[in-house]
């Protein structure tokens, strides 16, 4: 997968450097560069915003530097990467995107900041490559570097040879739409509190049985919204005792 992620403050991104990301560039499974969006401006402020149409607040990021940015980093002789602009507006980044995003060959990254980005930027892309605005939540950031950092742990983690265990990935909190099951080690006593009896039993059906209901228990309990969107057909009759 190649990444390209544009922004202000490219330094931000000093952490993709790090750990099992780190491990993916260096062996080719992520191609990422990051790109300083003042490379494509060409005053001798380098400035990238000014004041916003309408008057309010702050400053809107200019659309020329952004437009040949995107020029530059997805040529239209090229086949489009799918760009990804984080914004408090955009749809909610989810576990189910994430592997989505996770199966696309090229992903760019536009990171906004003042009051966001020149809505022509946008626009102007979506004739030539898909546009997606995404949402880390309902609350809100200086800017979208922070959202790039969350999406591209999601999304690298579940590229190939990145996790060396990938059955980790298979029980998981949002794999099956559920919340995960309480993790425990050694000892099997710590500070007078025991390890549940089941997980020492070797009993795996009873193990198994266990860690479903604990994970549709803590979901009912701490995320019903989710409860609510699960296909039913993940369930069976067991759960429905449960
Ligand atoms: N989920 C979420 C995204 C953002 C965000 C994303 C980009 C910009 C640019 C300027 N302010 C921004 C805020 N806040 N919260």
């Amino acid at each position: 997968m190649r990444v390209d992620i544009v922004s202000i403050f490219p330094e931000y991104f000093a952490p993709l450097d790090l750990s099992l990301i780190g491990k993916a560039r260096a062996n080719g499974t992520l191609r990422l560069a990051v790109h300083d969006l003042r490379t494509w401006t060409h005053d001798v402020h380098r400035t990238v915003d000014d004041t916003p149409y309408g008057g309010g607040p702050g400053m809107v990021m200019r659309p020329e530097p952004w437009g040949e940015a995107l020029d530059a980093l997805a040529p239209p002789e090229v086949h489009p990467p799918r760009l990804l602009v984080p914004a408090p507006t955009g749809a909610r980044f989810t576990q189910a995107m994430a592997h989505e995003l996770a199966a696309e060959p090229h992903l760019l990254f536009a990171c906004g900041r003042y009051e966001g980005i020149d809505q022509r930027v946008l626009d102007h892309a979506a004739t030539r490559m898909p546009v997606t605005e995404v949402s880390l939540g309902d609350y809100v950031l200086f800017g979208g570097e922070v959202a790039v950092l969350v999406i591209m742990e999601a999304v690298t983690r579940l590229l190939p040879g990145v996790l060396g265990n990938v059955s980790s990935l298979d029980e998981e909190s949002h794999a099956h739409g559920l919340l995960e099951a309480p993790m425990y080690t050694k000892p099997a006593t710590w500070r007078g509190l025991d390890v549940p009896e089941v997980l020492r039993s070797g009993d795996h059906g009873r193990i198994a049985r266990w860690r479903r209901d604990e994970a549709l228990t803590r979901t009912a309990d701490r995320r019903p919204d989710m409860l609510a969107s699960l296909d039913p057909a993940t369930l069976d009759k067991r759960d429905l005792a449960a």
